[in-house]
């Protein structure tokens, strides 16, 4: 048995958990408030103890109710990273770093130089000094996830590393979970309300809801064709599949190309297999393509407009590929001004820096 395997129930918050996830295989969670996600969590990190059942890392046995076996949270080689960064106040960001290493029994001087290496990685050398108290939020998160890292844990899990992160800090940090998580081939399971952070760092999504799991396959798959209530909700998104046909540019099938930011750090490269995403309050809506740039126009002929709350969803005709719709989020007072109904022909503007640009995910696994 290789990778992490959750078969585990517990009736006080009614979950009944069943999945595994393969080495280096990240595997990203959504669902609902109160849906379970960080119970899934704390059952792999060791704090809290199912009803019933196992929990197994490789040939490791970290849970087993049956045969009375329980390790505790810090001798799993598990790493949990919380919303808020949890360091140490009274300890400089370095020391923060040097405690995971010192608490397994290295030495000071190794300790010292793997915080060090961290550190580095997460581009926070000149921060080693410093107090949590004289941190950012980003920051105090990027010495977090080096301290998660300096463990050298063999499952990395995440419950909303950037919720709390405000706009400016965020991308940053997805960056680097990006390459702390896709290039370095970790296990992890991070736990996010955000499908676009389920996009870009993960290679497969389940929807938790009611404390099991009710869907799993790629971000994609889950986008296109969802099967649960919270699957179709997030699926909100409007999603473009096609080719990269040079830096920053998307050409759909039908010939459509659209323009956007990748915010892999330059990846990906013409003819690579693409998708762009934007989301339908990014997109205004036009009686005539408007000239200045840098705008994506695409010409939708609408086919029907809800109230979708506080706005109304204008969709488009079905793509050509009969993947969905593109979607805009308008007000009433422009549907009112521009006169927009079913059959109109119009024209979704969209900044090239509202599109993001990912590679398409492989075919989902399991
Ligand atoms: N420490 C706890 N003790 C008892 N019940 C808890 C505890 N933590 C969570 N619960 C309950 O377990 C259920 C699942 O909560 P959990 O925090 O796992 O959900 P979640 O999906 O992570 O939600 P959110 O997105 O709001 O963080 C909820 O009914 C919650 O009230």
């Amino acid at each position: 048995m290789s990778g992490l395997r959750v078969r585990a129930r517990l009736d006080a918050r009614d979950a009944a958990f069943d999945l595994t996830l393969a080495d280096g295989e990240v595997l990203a969670v959504l669902g609902p408030n109160g849906a379970g996600k960080s119970t899934l969590l704390s059952l792999v990190a060791g704090l809290v103890r199912p009803d019933h059942g196992t929990v197994t890392l490789g040939e490791a046995v970290l849970t087993d109710t049956d045969a009375g076996v329980f390790v505790p949270a810090h001798a799993r080689g598990v790493a949990l990273l919380s919303q808020r960064a949890l360091l140490f106040p009274h300890l400089s960001a370095a020391a923060n770093v040097e405690f995971a290493p010192r608490s397994q029994g290295r030495g000071r001087a190794a300790s010292r130089e793997l915080a060090r290496r961290w550190l580095r990685a997460v581009d926070a050398e000149d921060l080693a000094r410093r107090r949590p108290a004289q941190l950012s939020g980003g920051q105090a998160q990027r010495v977090a996830i080096a301290r998660a890292l300096a463990a050298q844990p063999r499952v990395l899990l995440l419950d909303e590393p950037m919720s709390a992160l405000d706009v400016t800090a965020a991308p940053a940090v997805r960056r680097l979970l990006r390459t702390v998580l896709r290039e370095q081939g970790r296990t992890a399971v991070i736990v996010t309300h955000d499908l676009l952070d389920a996009l870009a760092l993960a290679d497969r999504v389940v929807v938790v809801e009611r404390g099991r799991v009710v869907e799993s396959g790629s971000v994609r798959s889950v986008l296109t064709s969802p099967r649960s209530a919270f699957g179709a909700r997030i699926a909100g998104v409007n999603l473009l599949s096609g080719r990269i046909v040079e830096h920053g540019a998307l050409e759909t099938p039908w010939g459509t190309v659209v323009s956007g930011t990748e915010e892999t750090g330059g990846s990906l490269h013409a003819g690579a297999a693409a998708v762009a995403l934007f989301r339908p309050a990014a997109v205004a809506v036009h009686l005539e393509p408007p000239h200045a740039s840098p705008r994506n126009v695409l010409p939708v002929t609408i086919a029907e407009m809800e109230v979708h709350g506080a706005a109304v969803r204008v969709r488009g005709a079905e793509n050509p590929d009969g993947s969905a719709a593109l979607a805009a989020d308008v007000t009433a007072a422009a549907v009112a001004d521009l006169d927009l109904a079913p059959g109109r022909r119009v024209y979704f503007v969209v900044k090239t820096q509202e599109v993001q640009l990912h590679p398409a995910l492989p075919a989902p696994a399991g």
